[in-house]
């Protein structure tokens, strides 16, 4: 349709798109196509998701809320919809993203398909208004919804991997820190905490960056030691607190629901302290006298096992621990430990990796105080 075709003096000349008659049933059949296929991709990618709740979070809740949503979305897809379906013509069947094609973790996995449900939704919401107004407003709350699941999910996506990890690596400064990093994420490490008590803060912002983007991208958590500032500055998964740091609650105000906060604790009592106040891991020890953690006390494994019994959140022991030690630690009751200098100063920090997680899998004992599955 040229401009000159729909110009119209009571508009003052401004162009208004008025269809010929002929042209109105073709935009109607394009108006159902788009609604076809964005209802095809709404339904597509929430089941996505909701596999992910059923068979990776065991979440029979937030499974049901997506089969719920599936079902809000069949209900509209009428057959007058379904029947204006042209694949073989439509352009946009062979077009794929090369993201589309790499998933590096299920975040990314589950992100994108989030992505892709709301995208849907705010199309379905916009052409909807041409067919059926009552439609849009539905697909509009769906789609505040969809974002409340996401919220929900993605937090809890961080709790999961937290309880999946059995090795953590504390950080420690050096030349070689994001190599050493990397070579462990490459061995299967999952969780990492960037730890440098002396640093510039422009070199702690720089480093927490690089470090946050390299587990990212082999889909590990990061932390930051002690600075919830810097932890917000670089979107790390969370901080870990020792007792002279922050208290959690003030920690949990500023960081939020889904992000991560670790204690550190010595004895029974900070323990129970730190679960009473929120925390979503503890560190236990040191077990053993350390020269990272020069002056301060052994623990001893006798805090070892009344973790083991009485922690009901996922905790690490911490201090001193090496492959030839790791077995003692895991006789006590451990399943999950944290090192600074045995993967920071490994020669080999992707071999000492699978070592420590051969370990920790192979030897791992049910979780008796355990109470957040
Ligand atoms: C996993 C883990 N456990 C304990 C600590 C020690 O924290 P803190 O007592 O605050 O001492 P610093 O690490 O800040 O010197 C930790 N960092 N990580
Ligand atoms: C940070 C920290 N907190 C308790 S022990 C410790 C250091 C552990 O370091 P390493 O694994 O080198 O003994
Ligand atoms: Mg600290």
């Amino acid at each position: 349709m040229k401009e000159a075709d729909c110009y119209d003096e009571s508009t003052n000349g401004v162009v208004v798109m008025v269809e010929p008659y002929s042209q109105t049933e073709q935009i109607q059949q394009v108006v159902y196509r788009i609604l076809d296929a964005n209802l095809d991709r709404a339904r597509e990618g929430l089941r996505i998701i909701e596999e992910w709740c059923r068979f990776g979070l065991n979440n029979a809740q937030l499974a049901a809320q997506c089969k719920k949503e599936r079902q809000e979305i069949a209900h509209w897809h009428t057959a007058e919809l379904r029947a204006a379906r042209n694949t073989p013509g439509d352009p946009g069947t062979d077009l794929t993203h090369p993201q589309e094609e790499q998933r590096t973790s299920i975040k990314s996995l589950l992100q994108a398909n989030f992505c892709r449900v709301q995208e849907a939704l705010r199309v379905l919401e916009e052409y909807s208004k041409l067919y059926n107004p009552n439609m849009g407003k539905a697909c509009k709350q769906m789609r505040y919804r969809i974002y409340t699941l996401e919220s929900t999910l993605m937090g809890r996506h961080r709790q999961q991997l937290l309880l999946r990890s059995r090795l953590y690596l504390v950080t420690s400064p050096g030349d070689r820190l994001v190599e050493t990093v990397e070579a462990a994420l490459k061995g299967g490490l999952t969780l990492v905490q960037y730890r440098d008590k002396t640093a510039d803060d422009t070199v702690r912002l720089q480093q927490a960056k690089k470090l946050r983007q390299l587990c990212h991208d082999y889909g590990a958590i990061f932390l930051v030691n002690d600075r919830l500032d810097l932890a917000l500055a670089v979107d790390a998964d969370g901080v870990h607190l020792g007792q002279q740091d922050l208290p959690i609650a003030i920690a949990r105000e500023l960081l939020g629901p889904h992000r991560l906060i670790g204690r550190s604790t010595t004895k029974a009592a900070e323990m129970q302290a730190a679960i009473a106040e929120g925390a979503d891991y503890v560190g236990v020890g040191p077990v053993y006298e350390t020269p990272t953690k020069e002056g301060k006390a052994a623990t001893g494994l006798e805090y070892v096992r009344y973790a083991a019994k009485n922690c009901s959140i996922p905790w690490f022991a911490i201090g001193g621990i090496d492959p030839n030690n790791v077995n003692e630690v895991i006789d006590a009751g451990a399943n999950r430990v944290a090192v600074v200098r045995s993967l920071m100063q490994a020669e080999q920090p992707t071999l000492v990796t699978q070592f420590f997680l051969s370990q920790l899998i192979s030897r791992m004992k049910p979780e008796l105080g355990m109470s957040y599955v």
